[in-house]
């Protein structure tokens, strides 16, 4: 049995489109009555474990309703899809877990939803929120609104995002394939890999895109990936297949175990290394570096020598040394249109000529992650 599993008492578990939908498109009835099943018996059965599950499978539900015969590569049509097939898949999951005596709440997130600190806090409040009175949160990428530059595409960062988000213990990747293998595993040759302890390891590890099913976005690829931002939050994963729910939550040594490594910057900003894009870059002079690498200040006007970029106030931006390497990432308070104004100039000198608006730091140092 895996301790780490045995004591978890939040539980994130993620499954793809491909573990929900049958060879003929739709929704599987079966498949996800079966992975609710583990969730409920297996899953939920140790007294206070709470589950999230992050779902996939919108756009896979929305399919058939509208006539397509494969996952369409627009975004237009895949949103029109994930807008019907969101409902229905809603709709599956309040029976099922209905029949458990579990009543669900949807949450539809978006990179910005918890970038921003007033959406990250409203985030993680009504998760806390939903938790706390034992309703299971499902949580999907809002297809809808999500726009090509701000859209994770996978549902596995978005897991990885949302395990640090509520601080769970244990993130669950749940897929078509049983483990990560050390090549595809239709490759002869390839051998499943039980334990990683250090991502190193997966040097000779041969990862690819989505499987065959041809539902899935990102294959192992984006599961490794969302495997190194949960452990680098401190959270063991577990990747394995839907049908192994049962047995991955009740501590059996399926699939593949990667060890937690480190605790690293808060939730919030974990989320804003590794989920955001930076919209614009800002050029520090020595001095403004060491204040914000090595004392951890925020940013002022004064050390700043140049802006690049369109941002507005509230988007993420990346701060430029003069080697001209970006050493960290944070929440601009200026459009970047303001900024030229306000270069090597004090606070105080602002203020005085701008009034009190101005002054304010460019970027406080809550709203910083180093890189
Ligand atoms: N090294 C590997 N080990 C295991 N699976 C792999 C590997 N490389 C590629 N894959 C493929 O990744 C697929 C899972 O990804 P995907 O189809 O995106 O699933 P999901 O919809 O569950 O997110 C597997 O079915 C498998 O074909
Ligand atoms: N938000 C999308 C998820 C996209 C997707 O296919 O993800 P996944 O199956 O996890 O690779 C949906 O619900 O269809």
């Amino acid at each position: 049995m895996r301790g780490v599993v045995t004591r978890a008492r939040r539980v994130v578990v993620k499954v793809g489109s491909s573990s929900l939908t049958t060879a003929a498109g739709g929704l599987d009835p079966e498949r996800l009555a079966a992975l609710v099943g583990a969730l409920c018996g297996g899953g939920d059965r140790e007294p206070g474990r709470e589950v999230v599950l992050v779902s996939s499978g919108a756009i896979a539900a929305g399919l058939a309703p509208l006539g397509l015969a494969r996952r369409p590569r627009d975004l237009a049509t895949q949103q029109a899809a994930a807008s019907v097939g969101q409902g229905r898949l809603m709709h599956a999951y309040t029976e099922e877990f209905g029949r458990h005596g579990r009543t669900v709440g949807q949450v539809l997130l978006t990179v910005d939803d918890v970038t921003r600190r007033a959406h990250y806090r409203n985030a993680h409040r009504t998760l806390r929120k939903l938790l706390d009175m034992r309703a299971v949160p499902i949580i999907n990428e809002n297809d809808t609104v999500a726009t090509e530059e701000i859209r994770f595409g996978d549902n596995d960062r978005l897991a990885a995002l949302v395990a640090a988000l509520v601080q769970a213990d244990l993130l669950v990747l749940l897929s078509d394939v049983d483990a990560l293998y050390t090549g595809h595993p239709s490759q002869p040759g390839s051998r499943k890999v039980d334990e990683v302890t250090d991502f190193a390891q997966l040097a000779e590890v041969s990862v690819s895109g989505a499987g065959s099913a041809g539902v899935g976005t990102g294959g192992m690829v984006t599961k490794v990936e969302a495997a190194r931002i949960a452990t680098d939050a401190g959270i063991p994963v577990v990747l394995t297949a839907a049908p192994l729910a049962g047995a991955a939550l009740s501590g059996e040594p399926v699939g593949t175990l990667f060890h937690a490594g480190g605790v690293r910057a808060t939730a919030r900003l974990h989320w804003l290394a590794h989920a955001t894009t930076a919209r614009g870059r800002l050029h520090l002079d020595a001095g403004a570096v060491t204040a914000v690498v090595d004392r951890r200040a925020s940013l002022l006007p004064a050390g700043i020598t140049r802006v690049d970029g369109a941002f507005t106030a509230g988007d993420p931006v990346d701060l430029i040394d003069i080697a001209g390497r970006a050493v960290a990432r944070g929440l601009v308070n200026y459009d970047a249109l303001e900024l030229p104004g306000l270069l090597g100039r004090s606070t105080g000198e602002l203020a005085a000529t701008l009034g009190p608006a101005y002054e304010r730091e460019v970027i406080h140092r809550d709203d910083l992650v180093l890189l």
